[in-house]
């Protein structure tokens, strides 16, 4: 506690750069960032700071809050395994969950990433066009049989549950040529765990839990191993879940480890377990560390991110009827001119104003708001424009010492004037056909330059089978469904649970809900 409390009281670079004041001693800004609106804070500190400031965690921690193109650029990119996750979060990740490719740093995580990225490649990710367009109609004829069955055209539903087991059934299908559909008690009990997994583990947090994560850097191991095993409800959940994972990729991956390869393999699964084959012994991963890795990626990061970026899309739509209409428009030529025939199908990424919709939804509502990084050692970051500090000097290079704590701020970036136009805090998908979206020169993100996906040597490895699927899970749902606000979509919070989650305001106990008027297009609700 001494040694913690001399840390702090030690003179930083920081306390020279602009920044706003801590809301208390013992939680800093960390409130503001974890409980408000999520992004909302961020977009403060842009307006009235720029792209980098100092804000404060417990006790007068120091946190460098960064949005800055070109310091993305260096953090995320250029510095490498110089700026790593922080400490106590891989810790965390690492006893919780096993050392998969997310937790991994240095060399370790170079290896994971050398095998399974190519399972995630471009011609990879179109092969599974098929399997997702298939897993989107079915999705929008259960809905029209439901609706006759009742009677009926049209019914308030709430979005991230109607869209998880068919996005869970897709990524099966994809990823391990596995059909959830064939395990009823299976499927249903992991994916009620994989929609509560964001909100019980991370949502919500007291204030008693944003004190901890602020202050868990500065804990030793010990205390951290103590803290994995509480009985705590979140931790219990989460152990659950893991359990349920495990068992789940057990019975997927097991079969594979020892499966023939008859050339004849499309799922991600079977790929990676063949191009780990063939490596060398220096490259190759372990059985354990394709199981963890595998698990993690396609169980863990890929499910919630892409349920919860498909309902912000659909809720922008419902709020911009005519933007949705435009895009039913361009979503229904294209289908005419397929005429029902496989062997037609359209190029999704010709869909122009399909793709403007999702980038802009991504930009608006950027579904990891935040990454967190330290410094391995010292380090000096540039910035794209200079800026002033507290005491009038003019920065241009940022020095920042071994051990400082990065917040990289997704949620800022994406709203930056600079990069996006004046009018960035509006949701205009035409601004990526128009013109306003400019090549600045920092290419940071992976797609469009956004940072949701992240970017650099830990950018989303899943990124081109997210936009895939995205896409045509957009193309089916647009062209059978029409999507409009219920009253309660009026009072959408968008809650920072890791992932930015839409829950009701009022309703938050509730969890997770997006809830709008889903109608069969041919019988549209007026
Ligand atoms: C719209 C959907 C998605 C979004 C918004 C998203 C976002 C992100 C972001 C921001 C990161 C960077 C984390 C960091 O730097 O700390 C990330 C990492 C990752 N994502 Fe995604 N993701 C999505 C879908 C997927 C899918 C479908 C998969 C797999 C099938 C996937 C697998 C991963 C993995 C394995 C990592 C860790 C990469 C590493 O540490 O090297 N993601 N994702």
């Amino acid at each position: 506690m001494h040694l913690y409390y001399w840390r702090l009281k030690r003179k930083s670079p920081l306390d020279d750069l602009p920044g706003p004041p801590a809301e208390s001693f013992l939680l800093g800004n960390l409130r503001q960032l974890m409980r408000e609106q999520a992004g909302s804070f961020d977009r403060k500190w842009q307006n009235a700071y720029g792209t980098v400031a100092r804000i404060k965690a417990p006790c007068g921690d120091n946190r460098l809050w960064v949005s800055d193109p070109k310091a993305l650029q260096y953090i995320l990119q250029t510095s490498r395994y110089n700026m790593v996750k922080p400490y106590a979060a891989r810790f965390l990740l690492n006893s919780a969950t096993g050392p998969g490719v997310n937790g991994a740093e240095g060399e370790d995580h170079y290896r994971q990433r050398r095998i399974l990225l190519p399972a995630f490649g471009p011609s990879e990710s179109r092969a599974q066009i098929p399997v997702f367009r298939q897993c989107a109609s079915d999705l929008v004829e259960e809905f029209r049989t439901k609706m006759e069955s009742q009677g009926s055209t049209s019914r308030d539903t709430n979005i991230p549950h109607f869209l998880t087991y068919a996005i869970l059934n897709a990524l099966g299908l994809a990823a391990f040529n596995y059909n959830f559909r064939g395990h009823g008690k299976d499927r249903e009990e992991f994916a009620a765990s994989l929609r509560d997994f964001m909100v019980k583990g991370f949502g919500l947090p007291s204030n008693g839990k944003v004190f901890f994560q602020g202050i868990m850097d500065h804990l030793p191991t010990w205390a951290l191993d103590l803290m994995v095993n509480l009985p705590t409800s979140g931790l219990t959940f989460l152990r659950r879940h893991v359990e349920l994972s495990n068992g789940i990729a057990q019975k997927l991956i097991q079969s594979r480890l020892t499966e023939e390869d008859d050339g004849d393999q499309k799922d991600a699964l079977s790929r990676i377990v063949i191009a780990n084959r063939s490596e060398s012994e220096k490259w190759r991963l372990s059985d354990t560390e394709l199981f963890l890795s595998l698990r993690n990626t396609i169980l863990g990061a890929g499910h919630e991110t892409t349920v919860t970026s498909m309902g912000w899309i659909l809720f922008q739509l419902a709020n911009h009827p005519d933007e949705q209409r435009q895009l039913r428009e361009e979503i229904l030529a294209a289908r005419a001119g397929e005429n029902g025939d496989d062997s037609r199908m359209v190029n999704l990424d010709t869909l122009s104003f399909m793709n403007a919709v999702i980038k802009e939804t991504l930009r608006f509502d950027t579904v990891v708001p935040h990454l967190f990084r330290e410094a391995i050692r010292d380090e000096v970051v540039p910035l794209s424009k200079p800026i002033r500090s507290k005491s009038g000097k003019v920065i241009e290079e940022l020095f920042i010492p071994k051990g400082t704590s990065i917040i990289v701020s997704n949620a800022a970036y994406n709203r930056n004037k600079d990069l996006w136009g004046e009018d960035a805090d509006v949701w205009r998908p035409s601004r990526w056909l128009d013109g306003t979206v400019k090549n600045t020169g920092f290419n940071v993100g992976v797609w469009g330059n956004l940072m949701s996906f992240g970017a650099g040597h830990r950018a989303c490895l899943g990124w081109r089978f997210a936009v895939t699927e995205m896409q045509c899970f957009l193309f089916e749902l647009v062209s059978g469904l029409q999507f409009d606000l219920t009253e309660k979509a009026t009072r959408i919070r968008r809650e920072n649970c890791l992932v930015m989650l839409p829950m009701v305001g009022g309703e938050e106990q509730k969890g997770n809900q997006l809830p709008l008027i889903v109608s069969l297009v041919d019988h549209p609700k007026l």
